[in-house]
C-alpha cells in the first residue's frame, strides 16, 4: 500500500500563497537533503512561477553529502535554480541566504524597496529552527502589507532584508510512490496514515541497496548479503532483543527502531533519492497514472456502451 497524505486546507493555504507572492521577491523553498525531490511542492513551482527561486537543502549534516551534491549541481542546472545546502542549527545561516538572495534579485533591496523573501517548506522540514536560529536578529510582527496576516513573523536579515514566513501549510501531493515512503521514512507523515512495519521495510531495502556498510555497523549485522528486507528486519529486531513470546521477532518495535534511528542520524548520512533515480521513479509513476487513466476511461466508456445497448434503439 503506497502511502497517501493529503491534509486539507490545502485551498486556503495555495490562496495565501498566492495572496502573499504579489509583494514578495525571492522565494525559498526548504527541503530535507535527504529527501529533496520527495519533499518539494510541485504546486509551490507553478505559483513562483517567474519568481527567482532558492532552494535550501537542509538537515545536510543527516544527509550524504556527496549525493547533497549531486542535487545541488542538478538544481542549478536543470531547474536553473540556485540552491545551497544548510542545517537549521547552524550559527549563521542568515549570510549564506542573504548573499544567496541578493544574488537572485540584485535589483531589490536599498532603504525605499526592501528585499522580501517568503520561506516555504514542508512541516517538519526545519523552517522553526531555522528561523528561531536567526532570532538573535530583530523578528517583528507584520504590518498591514496586503495579504499578510498580521500575527505571522516577519524577520530582518539586513537592513534592506526582509523574510517572511509562509501563510499556511503546504503539502506536495504524494505521485510517486517511493517519495511517499520516503516522506513517511523521515518522520514528516502522520503516523496515522502510515505503516511503520511497510515503511521500514522500504528503507531497508533501500539501505541494503546503497548503505550496507552504515547499516551492518550500526547493528553489528555480519553479512548481509543475498539477505531480503524483512530477514534484515527480524535481525535487527533480534539483535536489540525486540522479542514477543515464543522467540519471536517483535516486528513493529524493530521498525520502530530502524525509524528512529534513521530519523536521528544514527544510522548515519543517509539520502534516500538521488537525481538520476528519482527521473526513473517520476516517469514509471507518469506511466502508471496515464495507464490507470486510459483503464478508467474504457471502464466509463463500456459502462455507457451497455447502458445504451440495455436501452435498446431509440426509435
Ligand atoms: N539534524 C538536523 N535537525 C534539524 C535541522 N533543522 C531542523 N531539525 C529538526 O527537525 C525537526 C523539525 O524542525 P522544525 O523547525 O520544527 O520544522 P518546521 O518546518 O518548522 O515544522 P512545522 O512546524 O511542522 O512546519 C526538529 O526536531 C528540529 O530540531 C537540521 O538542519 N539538522
Amino acid at each position: 500500500m503506497a502511502i497517501q497524505w493529503f491534509p486539507g486546507h490545502m485551498n486556503k493555504a495555495r490562496k495565501d500563497v498566492m495572496e502573499r507572492l504579489k509583494d514578495i521577491d525571492v522565494v525559498i523553498e526548504m527541503l530535507d537533503a535527504r529527501l529533496p525531490a520527495s519533499s518539494a511542492n510541485p504546486m509551490l513551482a507553478r505559483m513562483a512561477k517567474g519568481k527567482p527561486r532558492l532552494m535550501i537543502l537542509n538537515k545536510q549534516d543527516l544527509a550524504d553529502p556527496a549525493i547533497t551534491t549531486q542535487w545541488l549541481d542538478w538544481y542549478r542546472a536543470k531547474k536553473q535554480t540556485q540552491a545551497i545546502g544548510l542545517d537549521a542549527g547552524e550559527r549563521a545561516p542568515s549570510q549564506k541566504l542573504v548573499a544567496a538572495c541578493r544574488e537572485l534579485a540584485p535589483n531589490r533591496g536599498g532603504l525605499d524597496k526592501p528585499l522580501r523573501v517568503l520561506i516555504c517548506g514542508i512541516p517538519n522540514v526545519g523552517k522553526s529552527t531555522l528561523i528561531n536560529s536567526m532570532s538573535s536578529r530583530k523578528i517583528a510582527k507584520t504590518g498591514n502589507m496586503p495579504g499578510v496576516t498580521k500575527n505571522e513573523q516577519r524577520i530582518i536579515l539586513d537592513d534592506d532584508v526582509e523574510l517572511y514566513d509562509t501563510p499556511g501549510m503546504l503539502w506536495p501531493k504524494i505521485e510517486v510512490e517511493e517519495g511517499g515512503y520516503n516522506l513517511a521514512a523521515s518522520g514528516a507523515v502522520g503516523r496515522n496514515a502510515m505503516d511503520e512495519e511497510e515503511v521500514s521495510l522500504e528503507l531497508l531495502k533501500y539501505l541494503l541497496q546503497h548503505y550496507v556498510p552504515e547499516l551492518t555497523a550500526r547493528y553489528k549485522l555480519d553479512d548481509v548479503d543475498g539477505l531480503q528486507d524483512w530477514q534484515v528486519l527480524e535481525m535487527i529486531g533480534r539483535k536489540r532483543g525486540a522479542m514477543l513470546g515464543g522467540g519471536r521477532v517483535n516486528i513493529q518495535k524493530a521498525a520502530e527502531i530502524v525509524l528512529t534511528d534513521f530519523r536521528d542520524g544514527n544510522t548515519g548520512r543517509i539520502t534516500l533519492e538521488r537525481p538520476q533515480e528519482w527521473v526513473v521513479w517520476e516517469k514509471r509513476a507518469k506511466e502508471l497514472a496515464a495507464q490507470k487513466a486510459a483503464a478508467r476511461e474504457a471502464m466509463m466508456s463500456e459502462k455507457e456502451k451497455r447502458k445504451h445497448t440495455s436501452r435498446g434503439p431509440q426509435d
